[in-house]
């Protein structure tokens, strides 16, 4: 039998580093698909993403395009672009899908014009296709590196996550099958979030009692709304919830800690240098999203106040530690 065909789409990090990891898996055959044709011929030359993922060699299995009409052969496509950009990507490369080719999204975000899920974003937009979610703990360095890695793969109907599962993964990489794509996702949304307020803790020097206070009441917010929006809280106890959650908000590979560091500092924000930051469009998101389900999330509101200059980080404490004494 031929080998199964995965195009990975968006030639950044994650892309990257899950293209090689999954090339390197053997199982299926794997192209990265950019959209940058200058880069696409130096990855192909090269094998390095030297700007991506420094000093790390790729697979030499994986191939590289720059061509939407290699999807017409793909049964697999992971999008691993960033989450505000799922809608336009799906309707870019929508047209060139195979038939009942099974389609992923690997970002960590909720869209921000319609506070939807991403999975509901690509479902609507790329119907006739069944929509994954990839999630969890595992920085792209590590995952390219080879270094060991656990993440979660969900869809509605379990068997297409085991489905996944089982293909995707390799010995370095291992991926578990869920059948609750609200709640992982959600989890690699919110966790974002959280990772931004430890890094204040941390910015403003705190302390690491307070992180862990962050830590465990964030989880708590975390399992309301993907309650309130149809997941299982079991779920984001979870590796893509507790465990991503641990891994952001503890390690300085994270952009999103990085950014609240820079916040507790004090420092000017430059929104052009240090990356990607998905929690920063996550917790205005969230926050609409739990007051329009009459939730409490009283650390992502207090974020997305502090992001948008609405609050100070000494007033937004004073205001978590005044909060009513309740039962946890
Ligand atoms: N980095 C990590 O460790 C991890 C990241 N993630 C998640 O993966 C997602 C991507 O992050 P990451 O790879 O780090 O980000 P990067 O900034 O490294 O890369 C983003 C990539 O997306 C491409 N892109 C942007 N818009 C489009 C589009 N409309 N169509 C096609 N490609 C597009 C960009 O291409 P171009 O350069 O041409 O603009 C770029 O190659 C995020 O949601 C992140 O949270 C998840 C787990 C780990
Ligand atoms: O999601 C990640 C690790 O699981 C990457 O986190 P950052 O986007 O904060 O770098």
């Amino acid at each position: 039998m031929s080998r199964q065909h995965c195009v990975v789409i968006g030639a950044g990090a994650f892309g990257t580093a899950l293209a090689t990891v999954i090339a390197a898996n053997g199982h299926e055959h794997v192209t990265l698909l950019g959209r940058d044709r200058s880069l696409m011929t130096d990855l192909a030359t090269s094998r390095r993403h030297e700007e991506a993922l420094p000093g790390i060699e790729l697979h030499p299995d994986l191939q590289y395009s720059c061509d939407p009409e290699i999807l017409e052969h793909a049964n697999t496509v992971l999008f691993v672009m960033p989450s505000q950009a799922q809608a336009s990507a799906a309707d870019t490369y929508g047209p060139h899908l195979q038939a009942g080719a099974v389609v992923v999204t690997c970002a960590k975000g909720i869209d921000r014009e319609t506070t939807g899920l991403l999975s509901h974003v690509l479902e609507k937009r790329l119907p006739g296709h069944p929509v994954a979610v990839l999630s969890g703990p595992g920085f792209a360095a590590d995952i390219a590196k080879g270094l060991p890695t656990a993440m979660s793969v969900a869809a509605a109907d379990l068997s297409i996550a085991e489905s996944l599962a089982r293909s995707i993964s390799g010995p370095t990489f291992r991926l578990y099958a869920s059948a609750d794509p609200v709640g992982v996702q959600l989890g690699g949304a919110l966790k974002n979030v959280l990772a931004i307020a430890c890094g204040m803790v941390e910015g403003a020097g705190l302390g690491d009692s307070a992180r862990a206070a962050l830590i465990a009441r964030g989880l708590a917010e975390m399992s309301r709304l993907a309650v309130a929006l149809g997941g299982e809280a079991d779920t984001v106890r979870g590796l893509s919830g507790l465990g991503d959650l641990v891994l952001t908000a503890t390690s300085h590979q994270s952009r999103n800690l990085r950014f609240g560091i820079a916040l507790g500092r004090g420092d000017a924000i430059d929104s052009s240098r240090g990356g990607l930051v998905e929690g920063a469009f996550a917790a205005a998101v969230a926050s609409r999203l739990a007051e329009s389900h009459g939730i409490d999330m009283p650390i992502t509101q207090a974020v997305a106040a502090i992001i948008d200059g609405l609050l100070d980080i000494p007033t937004a404490l004073e205001q978590l530690m005044s909060r009513p004494i309740t039962t946890e």
